[in-house]
């Protein structure tokens, strides 16, 4: 690779589309970012215009480039969004509705009859997931159902369908790729995780034919060729991960029980446990962490949904903080012995608790409650939630004779607390690492394309790249941790609707 060579690395989030360039040995050389509509068609409905994502996308990936100096690129890595569902028409490449996304409660009732039905059981044993609309499969079957002449032109092999990496690949390649990544298709409900192929049986479930699907690779693999018309030259597409699973990569957890939590919007938490497949007994995901080489690695995961979101209600409905970053100021100066508890259940519980129809409550206010103690208690709900996850982490890894995990990486706009990172490690009880590098997903789809263009030889380079910034260890002892975790899950057991 030429010293001028780069990495051009698409980031399709939820609420916006980045292209980052990077470096032969992973340094940030430019970025360009485009926030886009959210659309909210119905209470409970989110959908974005695929039109629209494709366009951000080649005008960021340009922008980022002229900002790099328009240096050649060796390659092309896509992270995105998951779940999130495109239906397009394969003569003209146009969607026949908006791409349905992963927030999206359209069809929970589905999901609910389904369960009744007793499918629950096959999806977590052949996709490791459970029977939720946050999934892709009972989207595209509510597209199929409800765009008119969707299953007749899907049967005839007229139509497409695939998450946000497979939309853009289609249209980078100008319709000559029709292809997904394993880490994506793990999240659709309709990839058999342990055979890595589209399930039949659950298919039939809801009669999409095969051939809607794109063929699904490696996370390192050639993908397509990006056509000349886009970036000026011939660019191939060699990484591809969903988001979550490009920041496990950028934070280098290849070992099993290395554990990644991403704090954004919401709070996303992987941990490596290998080659086996280990269902969870306690709520969480099986899903694939990366494939590489044809060989599975195995994640268990834990969604919360309301993360970095929560300090934006605190500072966009409560008004108690003008910034994000002034959360950290108020929490230290909240009173360390208050009971307020909040529970940010403003949609529901994700996991292990899965409930839908739970909602938010502040709990243990007395007269001399401050806004600071409330404060305190939006950014504690996150550690506490954490500690919900690693308990169950802990739980299943135990039940599948590994090792609970001995550090957790962190990373996501809430990394940025201090005051956070020392609750959480005081909550866990177990170190918390927050690396130099916090674009750890761009990097992660990076350091995929970086392994198949040659760059780096194994993920090993990719390990010996990973730096600490800084290192939190538990101060606050076990009991009075213990004491606190014990007011959050009494809270939380007043708001369950089950
Ligand atoms: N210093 C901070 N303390 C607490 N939360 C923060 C801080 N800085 C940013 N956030 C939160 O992080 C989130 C943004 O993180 P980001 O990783 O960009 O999220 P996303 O990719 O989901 O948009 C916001 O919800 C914001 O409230
Ligand atoms: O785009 P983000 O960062 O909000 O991530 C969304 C997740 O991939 C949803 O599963």
């Amino acid at each position: 690779m030429a010293a001028d060579h780069v990495i051009l690395s698409i980031d399709q989030g939820t609420t916006s589309s980045r292209a980052l360039v990077f470096g032969k040995t992973g340094e940030q050389l430019a970025v360009a970012q485009r926030e886009f509509r959210q659309i909210y068609p119905e209470d409970g409905w989110v959908e974005h215009d695929a039109a629209e994502i494709w366009r951000d996308t080649v005008e960021v990936c340009r922008e980022a480039l002229k900002k790099a100096g328009s240096p050649s690129i060796a390659g092309i890595g896509i992270t995105n969004q998951r779940e999130t569902i495109v239906l397009w028409e394969r003569a003209s490449g146009k969607p026949l509705h908006h791409a349905i996304v992963w927030q999206d409660r359209r069809t929970a009732g589905l999901c609910e009859t389904l369960r009744a039905e007793g499918k629950e059981a096959v999806v977590q044993e052949k996709t490791g997931l459970l029977l939720d609309p946050y999934f892709s499969g009972t989207k595209l079957a509510w597209l199929l159902d409800n765009v008119e002449g969707a299953r007749e032109r899907a049967a005839k092999g007229e139509l497409a369908a695939g998450t946000i990496d497979s939309w853009l690949i289609w249209n980078l390649t100008g319709g000559k790729a029709h292809v997904t990544d394993a880490t994506n298709a793990s999240r659709t409900l309709l990839f058999n995780i342990r055979t890595q192929d589209w399930d039949d049986e659950i298919l039939g479930w809801f009669d999409i034919p095969r051939a809607l699907l794109p063929e699904v690779k490696d996370c390192c693999a050639r993908f397509g060729v990006a056509g000349k018309e886009v970036l000026g030259a011939e660019v191939p597409i060699l990484g591809v991960a969903g988001d979550q699973q490009a920041a496990f990569i950028g934070q280098a957890c290849f070992e099993p029980g290395m554990m990644k939590s991403t704090y954004g919007t919401g709070c996303f938490a992987l941990v490596n446990t290998g080659t086996e497949f280990v269902a969870s007994q306690n709520r969480l995901l099986t899903t694939v962490g990366y494939r590489l080489g044809g060989e599975t690695h195995y994640a268990l995961e834990g969604s919360i949904f309301m993360a970095g979101a929560t300090i934006q209600w605190l500072r966009d409905e409560m008004k108690l903080i003008k910034s994000a970053a002034d959360s950290e100021k108020l929490a230290a100066e909240a009173d360390p012995d208050g009971h307020v508890i909040l529970v940010p259940a403003f949609t529901g519980l994700g996991a292990p608790y899965w409930d839908p129809h739970a909602r938010g409550a502040i709990l243990g206010m007395t007269r001399d409650t401050h806004a600071a103690d409330i404060v305190r208690a939006g950014v504690e709900s996150v550690s506490f939630q954490t500690r919900d996850l690693m308990e169950a982490m802990g739980a299943d890894m135990k039940g599948a004779g590994l090792s609970r995990p001995n550090a957790l990486r962190v990373d996501g706009g809430m990394a940025a607390n201090n005051w956070f990172l020392q609750n959480l490690t005081d909550m866990i009880g177990c170190p918390v690492e927050r690396p130099e590098v916090i674009e750890t997903t761009a990097l992660g789809a990076a350091y995929l394309a970086g392994l198949e263009a040659g760059l780096f030889q194994s993920p090993a380079d990719i390990s010996a790249k990973w730096r600490c910034d800084r290192h939190f260890d538990p101060a606050l002892a076990g009991a009075d941790a213990d004491r606190r975790y014990g007011r959050w899950k009494e809270a939380v057991g007043r708001i369950l609707s089950r």
